[in-house]
C-alpha cells in the first residue's frame, strides 16, 4: 500500500502501517502491526489531518509529495497530541512552513511541552468551523477520549468524522482500508482490544462525546488507527457505545495462575461445569502465558468473570497480581465474579483475590472456593456450585 488512497473524489488516505513496532506505548503487542491514519483534504486550501509516528515519516511524505505535486498544505488539523500522530509534525512543518495548525489551547499547550513549536498556531473551540472552499470543517471537543485535547473534525461536504483514536484498533491495513474491504471480524476484536486497554477508563468521556455527536450526520469514520467505515459507519459506533456502558456478550472468561497444575484443574473444571449449563462462550486463560493486553480484552467482552489463584509466598501468584490491580484500576462495570485457588499452609492467594474484589464492586455469585494443595471431592461439589451460580449470572445478561 504505497500510493495515497481516495476516500471521495478530493479526499485521500495517506496513512501508513508499522510492522516493526512490537509493543505499543511500550506496552501493548503489535501482533498484527497498526496504522497510523492521516488524511489530506484538497480545496483552494489543502488540508492535513492528523500525521504519523516518526519512524514512517519518509513513507508519509513521499504520499504527500506524490498526491501534492508540489502544491502546500495550508492546515495541519491535530484532533490528538500523542506522538503516534504528533510525531512528525516539526518535519512536515519544515516541508511546509506557511502551514498553520489547528488545534485547541490544550493541543497547543502539548504542542509546545513535546516539540517547542509555537508558532502559525491557529486555534478553534468547540463548534467553531472553518471554510476551505467547497468544504467545511467543524470541531468538536472530546476532551479525555482519551487524552485531555482530543478533538474531533468534521467534513461537512462528504459527511466524513476525522476521531483521532476513538473507533480506532490495532492491526496493520494490508490491502484493504475500508471495512467493505477487510475481515471485520479480525478488526472488531483488534479495536475493542484497543478500546479496552488503551480508552476504556475514559468510557464516560466516551459516552459524553458520542451524546454531543448524536446529532450529527456521519457517513464516513476516519480513525488514526484501522479501517475506514464508509459501509456500515453505525456499526462501530453502535459497538463503542456499548463497550462504553459496560455492556458485555454472554460467556466467561476463566484466568488462572497455577505452578504445578492444580488450580488450572480447578479452572478446567469449572469450564466444563459452565459448559453443561449451556454458555458456548467460555475461554479459560493461563496468565503466566497470556500477555495482559488479551485478558484485558476478553474481561471487557464477556459478563462473566472467574479468577482462581495459587498462594505464592503468602499472597497472589504474581501474574494474577497484575491483572487484579488492573481491574482495580480501570473502573470497569456490569461483571459478575467467581473466585477459586489454592494454598499448601496459611493461604493468602483466595482471600487476596477476595481484598482487591472490594474495589471492583462487582457481584460475587457465589462463595469462593479454595483448596488445600489440590481440589478433592468436597471442594469439587462446591466448583460445581460456583460453576452453575455463575452460569446463571450471565444468562440473565
Ligand atoms: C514457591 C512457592 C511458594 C508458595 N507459597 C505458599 C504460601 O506462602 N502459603 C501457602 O499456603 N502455600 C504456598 N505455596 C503452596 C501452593 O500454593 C500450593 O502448592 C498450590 O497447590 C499450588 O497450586 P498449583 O498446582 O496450581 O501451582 C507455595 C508453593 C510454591 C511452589
Amino acid at each position: 500500500m504505497n500510493g495515497f488512497i481516495n476516500i471521495t473524489e478530493d479526499i485521500f488516505y495517506v496513512g501508513v502501517n508499522d510492522r516493526e513496532t512490537a509493543i505499543f506505548e511500550n506496552l501493548w503487542p503489535l501482533d498484527k502491526g497498526v496504522s497510523y491514519n492521516s488524511y489530506i483534504i484538497r480545496d483552494k486550501k489543502n488540508v492535513l489531518v492528523d500525521t504519523v509516528k516518526i519512524n514512517k515519516f519518509s513513507v508519509f511524505i513521499e504520499k504527500i509529495r506524490n498526491l501534492l505535486n508540489g502544491e502546500d498544505i495550508d492546515y495541519l488539523v491535530i484532533n490528538h497530541m500523542e506522538p503516534d500522530h504528533s510525531g512528525s509534525i516539526q518535519e512536515i512543518l519544515e516541508e511546509f512552513p506557511n502551514m498553520k495548525i489547528i488545534g485547541n489551547k490544550k493541543t497547543f499547550e502539548f504542542l509546545n511541552d513535546l516539540y517547542g513549536i509555537q508558532k502559525n498556531l491557529y486555534e478553534v473551540k468547540d463548534g467553531d468551523e472553518i471554510d476551505l472552499g467547497e468544504h467545511k470543517l467543524k470541531f468538536y471537543m472530546t476532551p479525555m477520549v482519551h487524552w485531555p485535547e482530543t478533538m474531533m473534525t468534521y467534513e461537512t461536504k462528504s459527511k466524513i468524522l476525522f476521531t483521532g483514536d476513538a473507533f480506532g484498533g490495532f492491526g496493520s491495513l494490508d490491502g484493504g482500508i475500508f471495512d467493505d474491504e477487510v475481515n471485520l471480524d479480525f478488526f472488531e476484536d483488534e479495536i475493542r482490544r484497543y478500546y479496552s486497554n488503551i480508552v476504556g477508563k475514559y468510557s464516560p468521556m466516551v459516552q459524553r462525546a458520542l451524546k454531543k455527536l448524536s446529532d450529527v450526520d456521519i457517513k464516513i469514520i476516519a480513525a488514526t488507527h484501522g479501517p475506514v467505515w464508509r459501509k456500515h459507519p453505525e456499526r462501530i459506533i453502535e459497538k463503542y457505545d456499548r463497550w462504553s456502558k459496560y455492556e458485555s456478550e454472554e460467556g466467561v472468561v476463566i484466568i488462572y495462575g497455577s505452578m504445578y497444575g492444580n488450580t488450572e484443574k480447578m479452572a478446567d473444571h469449572l469450564a466444563r461445569k459452565i459448559a453443561e449449563q449451556g454458555i458456548k462462550n467460555i475461554k479459560v486463560i493461563n496468565a503466566s502465558k497470556t500477555h495482559l493486553s488479551h485478558i484485558i480484552n476478553e474481561i471487557w467482552r464477556f459478563k462473566g468473570v472467574m479468577l482462581g489463584s495459587c498462594t505464592y509466598n503468602t499472597g497472589l501468584f504474581p501474574p494474577m497480581e497484575e491483572i487484579v490491580q488492573w481491574i482495580s484500576h480501570t473502573g470497569l462495570k456490569n461483571r459478575v465474579l467467581g473466585i477459586f485457588g489454592t494454598y499448601g499452609w496459611s493461604g493468602g492467594g483466595v482471600s487476596t483475590i477476595e481484598k482487591y474484589a472490594e474495589n471492583f464492586k462487582w457481584p460475587i455469585v457465589n462463595e469462593s472456593v479454595e483448596a488445600k494443595l489440590s481440589a478433592k471431592e468436597d471442594d469439587l461439589k462446591k466448583l460445581d456450585e460456583l460453576a452453575k451460580a455463575m452460569a446463571d449470572a450471565v444468562k440473565n445478561n
